[in-house]
């Protein structure tokens, strides 16, 4: 592992050839072992971007201009996420109740609950791998319940995955080059476009710059060639996260990003999450470290039970006498 990028792909042929397997696995219903919405589609835009002598087209101010927009960020709005009454039910286990709750456009909004409070249900509720029982989800607005991962996130509303074993034998750059072909966001394509070509450049060019910067952002460059199954467990939830950015959405979902992770790398994220938030991007992140949610969310959601018991400032949620009893004398 060299610490000096090389910005060539030097990743072998056969790196792609687990493609296909990265593309099916997103109908996995499990979201936890299933590729993110980044790699639909994605097999052909790999096929064509690494192949030997492939080099990347570098225009060195072009992409430092181009870092300078990087998160280009999302139009500021009405709250991007609401959630009315959702329930979802598996067989006689009712996992969320009527939750309702709203997120505010760049916000870092906290999600907490004691264990099977219906946060991992809720989530995959809102970004489509479930489809809920009942109740609706809009995003900026717009009716997305039912939809597929994918159309959802092509409409800007994002999560992280963990990555799949597929994607763990492929490099960190080829990762990120699986966003799916025809969904890097405009602004991300006009980012990468300064001085290039006069402002004529194909899509492939875009997703490699988008790549390299999206990798300087979450500074796991001199990573780009290392198979990602070879990462830390603190270099991962970096990956995911900048796979998530890669499309550049507008809203972004955290479940549990900073489990299993070191103090250094977990500040490192925790400041790319709040410099992304900075930029406008709103985050909705599910956490079990009481500490992280009361230090770094404005507002904080409360489950228990499938339903919001409570919604309020750190401070707020507190001291909620609900919330103290629903956590049982759990630190809050
Ligand atoms: N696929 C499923 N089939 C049956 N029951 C499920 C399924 N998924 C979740 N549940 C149940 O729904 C309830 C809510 O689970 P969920 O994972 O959403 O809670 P959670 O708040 O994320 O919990 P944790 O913090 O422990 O991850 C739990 O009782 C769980 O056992």
């Amino acid at each position: 592992m060299s610490d000096a990028p090389d910005r060539s792909d030097s990743g072998d042929a056969n790196d792609a050839t687990d493609v296909d397997d990265a593309s099916e696995a997103v109908d996995v219903a499990d979201a936890n072992d299933a590729a993110g919405p980044g790699e639909l589609g994605a097999a052909e835009t790999v096929a064509a971007t690494d192949g030997p002598g492939d080099e990347p087209e570098s225009n060195d101010s072009a992409v430092e201009e181009a870092a300078k927009h990087i998160p280009s960020g999302p139009p500021s709005g009405t709250p991007p996420l609401r959630v009315e009454g959702l329930v979802k039910r598996f067989g006689g286990v009712t996992a969320v109740d009527g939750a309702s709750f709203e997120v505010e456009s760049g916000s870092l909004t906290g999600l907490i609950g004691p264990n099977g409070a219906g946060k991992s249900t809720t989530f995959n509720c809102i970004t489509g791998v479930h489809e809920p029982t009942a109740g609706k989800v809009y995003f900026e607005g717009e009716d997305i319940t039912g939809l597929k991962p994918y159309q959802i996130a092509r409409k800007g509303l994002v999560r992280t995955f963990q990555i799949a074993r597929e994607l763990a034998e492929m490099t960190v750059l080829e990762n990120l080059m699986l966003a799916p072909q025809g969904q890097l966001g405009e602004s991300a394509i006009r980012a990468v476009t300064p001085g290039l070509r006069g402002g004529v450049v194909e899509e492939e060019t875009a997703l490699r710059e988008r790549a390299w910067e999206t990798l300087e952002f979450f500074e796991i460059d001199h990573l780009a060639h290392e198979h990602a199954g070879n990462l830390s467990g603190g270099q991962r939830k970096l990956l995911e996260m900048a796979r998530a950015l890669m499309t550049d959405p507008e809203m972004v979902l955290l479940d549990e990003p900073l489990a299993g992770v070191n103090p250094t790398l977990e500040e490192k994220l925790l400041d790319r999450v709040h410099d992304l938030r900075a930029d406008g991007y709103t985050f909705l992140l599910v956490e079990h470290d009481m500490d992280v949610i009361m230090n770094n969310c404005e507002r904080v959601i409360v489950m228990h039970q499938g339903s919001v018991l409570a919604e309020g400032t750190g401070d707020e949620i507190r001291n909620d006498e609900r919330v103290i009893e629903a956590y049982l004398g759990e630190d809050l």
